[in-house]
Formats: C-alpha cells, sequence, structure tokens
C-alpha cells in the first residue's frame, strides 16, 4: 500500500513537472512565432543570441549601440530561452509605458536579483502589493516636502564647495566621481532616512561605500543567471562583498529606523527636549525638516508598513537615489568641462539670478529661473541617461503601433541610449547641446523621446527631487569654480566612454580640475 502512494507521489510530481516543460516549450514557440519578423543578431540552439552582448562589461554599452546602428529601433534577442525585446520608438514606448498589461516587471531582472540584497520594494514589486506601497509613498514626495530639503542640498553642496577649494588649491587633476557620490549619499541620507544623528556618523560613512559598490555587485549578479543560486554564488569572489555589503545596509537602515521609533516615543511623551540626542531633522518638536521616513511614519497609511516593508522601501529609495544621480553630477561636470561655451552660458545665467553674488544659498524661488541650468542637465540625461536599461513583461500579447507583437512572458527591454541618441528624434544626436529643449527646438518631438526617468504609472519618483538637488549643487559650485579638463583629456563629449553597469558611470573617472574664480 505504502509502495502505491509513493508511486503515486512520483507520477504526480513528474506529470505537474512534464505539463510546465509543456507550457513553457509552448511559451517558446509561441514567441519565436509572433516575433519571426522582428530583427535580431544570430540566434543558436541553447545559447540563442547570447554571444552578440557576451563580453567583458566595459563593451556591453558598444555591442548595445551597435546592435541598434545595424537591426534598427526593435530588435529581438535570444539569451538562452530567454526572449529579450528592445523597444525604442517613442510611439512604442508610450504603449509600454502606459499600457496596464505591461506593467510588470521580470522578476530575471528585478526580484530574483535585487531582493536578496534589497529586500521587496517599488522598483521590484508587482501587483496589489505595488499599487498599495506607491500610493503610500508618493505623498512623501510632493512638492512642499522638497522644497523642506534646500537647507539639506545646500548644507551638501557646501561640503563639496569645502572638498574642491583643497582640490583648487593644490592645482591637481582628480576624478570628480568620488566626490559626487559623497556629497549624493549625504544628501540622500539626510532627506530620504533623516540619518544625520551624529550616532550614525560612521555607519553613514560604511554606507556611502556601500552603496556604490553594491551597484555594481548587484549588476555583476543580476547578468549572470546561474548565480540567483546561493550555492553558485558562493563560490563567486565577489560573494564576501556582496555579503558585506547587504550587512551595511540592513544594519544602517534598521539603526535609522531604531533610532526613529525611540525619537517618536519620546515625542509622544513629551520628552523630546530633554532627549540627549536631538532630532536633527526635526520630527520633534522644534525642528522644521522633515525627511521622507518622518513623512512616511507620520501619515495614516504609512503606519500600516510592517517594519520589514519599511525598511524593504528604504533601501530602494536609497539605492535608486544614490548612483543615478551621482553618475548625472559626474558627467554634468565633465561635460561642462569640456564644453567650456555651455559652462559660459551657465555662469552668465547665474551670475544674471544672484545679482553676481557668489557667497548666497541658493533658495528654492532662484531654481525655476535657471533655465539654461536646467537644460544643460537634460541635455546631460539624453547624452549618459543614467538607469541605461529597464524592462516590463507582457501579461499577455501586445501589439506595438510600429506593427510588431511583444509575445506573453518576454522580457520587453527599454534603453533610453536607443531612443536619446536616434538621429530621426534628434538630430547630430552626438553633439551635446541643451539648446535642444528650448520649447521652440522642441516642437513636433514626441513626449516618449526623452525618457531617461521612464515614463508612465511606473516611472522614477524622485525626478523632481533630482532636479532641485542638482541645479543646487551646480549653482552653488559653478558660482566658486572654474572647472576644466586636464591637457590629455577628452576634447569632445563623444570621446567620455560611459561604462554600463546597474547605472551609467565614466569609464575611467571624471578627470578634472578646478581654479577658483575671481
Ligand atoms: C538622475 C537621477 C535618477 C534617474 C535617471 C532615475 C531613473 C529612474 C528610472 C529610469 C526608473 C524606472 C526604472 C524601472 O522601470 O525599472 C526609476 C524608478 C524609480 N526611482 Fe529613480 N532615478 C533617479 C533618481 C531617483 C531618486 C533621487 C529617487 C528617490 C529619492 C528615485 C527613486 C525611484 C524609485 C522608488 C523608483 C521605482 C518607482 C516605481 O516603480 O514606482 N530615483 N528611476
Amino acid at each position: 500500500m505504502l509502495e502505491l502512494v509513493v508511486w503515486c507521489g512520483v507520477a504526480a510530481v513528474l506529470a505537474r513537472a512534464a505539463l510546465w516543460l509543456l507550457a513553457a516549450v509552448r511559451e517558446v514557440l509561441h514567441q519565436l512565432w509572433v516575433t519571426r519578423d522582428i530583427p535580431g543578431p544570430p540566434s543558436y540552439p541553447l545559447v540563442g543570441s547570447f554571444l552578440a552582448v557576451a563580453g567583458p562589461q566595459e563593451e556591453l554599452y558598444e555591442k548595445l549601440v551597435a546592435l541598434r546602428a545595424d537591426l534598427g529601433p526593435t530588435v529581438k534577442l535570444w539569451l538562452g530561452p530567454v526572449l529579450v525585446v528592445i523597444v525604442s520608438r517613442p510611439t512604442d514606448l508610450e504603449l509600454v509605458f502606459t499600457d496596464p498589461r505591461l506593467q510588470t516587471k521580470p522578476w530575471l531582472m528585478y526580484a530574483s536579483s535585487m531582493e536578496p540584497c534589497l529586500g521587496a520594494g517599488l522598483i521590484t514589486m508587482n501587483g496589489a502589493d505595488y499599487r498599495r506601497h506607491r500610493r503610500i509613498i508618493s505623498p512623501s514626495f510632493a512638492q512642499d516636502v522638497l522644497h523642506g530639503f534646500a537647507p539639506s542640498f545646500n548644507a551638501n553642496a557646501h561640503r563639496l564647495v569645502e572638498q574642491l577649494g583643497e582640490l583648487a588649491d593644490s592645482g591637481e587633476v582628480f576624478d570628480a566621481a568620488p566626490l559626487s557620490r559623497m556629497c549624493t549619499s549625504y544628501t540622500v541620507c539626510e532627506t530620504v532616512l533623516s540619518a544625520d544623528s551624529s550616532r550614525l556618523e560612521s555607519d553613514r560613512r560604511a554606507v556611502v561605500q556601500a552603496v556604490y559598490r553594491g551597484v555594481t555587485l548587484m549588476f555583476h549578479r543580476g547578468i549572470r543567471p546561474w548565480y540567483r543560486w546561493d550555492t553558485l554564488f558562493k563560490l563567486s569572489k565577489h560573494y564576501d562583498d556582496y555579503q558585506e555589503m547587504v550587512r551595511v545596509g540592513d544594519s544602517f537602515v534598521s539603526k535609522v529606523l531604531d533610532l526613529k521609533m525611540e525619537a517618536q516615543a519620546k515625542e509622544t511623551l513629551g520628552q523630546a527636549e530633554e532627549a540627549g540626542e536631538p532630532d536633527a531633522q526635526g520630527s520633534g518638536k522644534q525642528g522644521k525638516r522633515k525627511a521622507f521616513l518622518d513623512h512616511l511614519l507620520s501619515s495614516e497609511e504609512g503606519k500600516t508598513l510592517t517594519k520589514d516593508e519599511l525598511s524593504g522601501e528604504l533601501k530602494h529609495l536609497v539605492a535608486a537615489a544614490n548612483s543615478t544621480t551621482s553618475d548625472t553630477l559626474s558627467f554634468f561636470l565633465y561635460c561642462i568641462a569640456i564644453r567650456q561655451d555651455v559652462q559660459a552660458k551657465i555662469l552668465e545665467e547665474l551670475d544674471a539670478v544672484f545679482e553676481g553674488d557668489r557667497e548666497r544659498e541658493v533658495e528654492v524661488a532662484d531654481l525655476p529661473k535657471l533655465k539654461y541650468l536646467e537644460r544643460a542637465f537634460k541635455e546631460t540625461l539624453r547624452y549618459f541617461a543614467p538607469a541605461p536599461i529597464y524592462a516590463r513583461q507582457p501579461d499577455s500579447d501586445v501589439k506595438l503601433p510600429s506593427g510588431a507583437t511583444l509575445p506573453k512572458g518576454c522580457v520587453v527591454l527599454v534603453s533610453p541610449h536607443f531612443t536619446h541618441k536616434d538621429p530621426d528624434i534628434w538630430p547630430d544626436p552626438d553633439v551635446f547641446e541643451p539648446d535642444r529643449f528650448l520649447p521652440h527646438n522642441s516642437v513636433g518631438r514626441h513626449p516618449h523621446a526623452f525618457i531617461p526617468f521612464s515614463a508612465g504609472t511606473r516611472s522614477c519618483i524622485g525626478q523632481r527631487f533630482v532636479m532641485m538637488f542638482l541645479k543646487t549643487a551646480a549653482a552653488t559650485v559653478l558660482r566658486r569654480f572654474h572647472v576644466t579638463t586636464p591637457e590629455d583629456g577628452p576634447r569632445r563629449v563623444r570621446d567620455i566612454k560611459p561604462i554600463f553597469s546597474l547605472t551609467l558611470h565614466v569609464k575611467g573617472g571624471a578627470r578634472i580640475r578646478v581654479q577658483r574664480r575671481t
């Protein structure tokens, strides 16, 4: 009798496995058929077109650009049994960003590579959980909340100015990227987590290091599907580093949450003023400044998030905010160091808005007046979109306006670089020209031709934050320093080589020199 039960069990498992395999084969056959007219590089049994993109990480960017140039705006790639369709026409993208059948983030590119490190959060979640979290978190990014961050943006821009001052005095050539990272990380710690307490200083320094390394490690693991299995990943030389990064992130966010809960408890007991550690970011009575976390915790809906959910969201925000923003600042400084004419126009505008005052703090009211500076940042984001790829997965077959069909279950990949460098949309795409974004030069350009922050329901929640911070940092730095490239540095923006990771970095560093303005 027992034998019969065991055999029935084995038969049931085998039947399920066979059904699963059958469904998977059917899906692949369907995908092959539906996408037969979409061009792609040569594909071979088992590996598919993996060879077209395999190789050192430094070459990935050039390989994708070459695919676009050779095969056109819609390209398919078979990575083993996984079908990837790269979409780049603005009219197609509009559908990708807005169609309800295309709002799922593929597990393979998101949850499987990010959640072991960050936990679940807005970037990786799907379905009803995602919608609930976005509804709870969005109000904490409202305009008035962002305006409260101006003192933090200014303070951290001044910290950057101090560091640049020392480098100006020494006259040395340096890489702007680590300084941009430090400035961004401190700002994000303060404004997202309200982690500017002196009790967190040493942890915060560790996090600044871990965040950058973390982006590289997550990418390293993410593009090697066999590392999804911990057993195999343990064999990787990066395993210990990865674990350390996870530990640093978890411990930091946990400490921040504990301190916050402690401060709230004291506040409730009316003891905030006597508490030895004043609430630096102002969730206490006397404070004015509130971080995202304070807003979240003070909202009724925010209180429904569990500690695990909160911790995941905070890690997602810190990860999403840091590298993207600091890479933009590094690319921007490098571009204007090369393009002295653009830098001169920025200074002219700064002198007009600040009436020649090179010391005054940047106020929220100044920011909308810095229109040329904003165009220069937009052009930096067009040229070097810091989030180089992102993806969706159709719940059912979706026909694009261009005629191609995205089959159910494939990975729809969006690379802003494909769209941002399309000469039919952007004349002379390799020329760095901020005035492309002048209203009269934008007439007739499709709104989805510029997509550094994605678009639609799953677009970046931090885009207004980014512009406020970057403009404040640039207005503070450029009124005080003149930025140049060294003699052996690139002469044209097109000579800057980016390197692909989860975000886009400057290959070899953004090597610049600064001189004090007189
Ligand atoms: C230049 C800086 C930034 C760029 C270029 C950028 C770009 C993007 C892009 C392309 C996405 C969509 C990703 C996808 O679909 O997988 C995204 C999502 C997101 N970004 Fe940003 N981002 C930047 C800064 C920030 C900042 C400062 C924050 C927070 C303070 C932030 C928070 C998020 C979050 C939470 C999401 C997920 C949104 C959702 O799916 O609902 N980002 N970002």
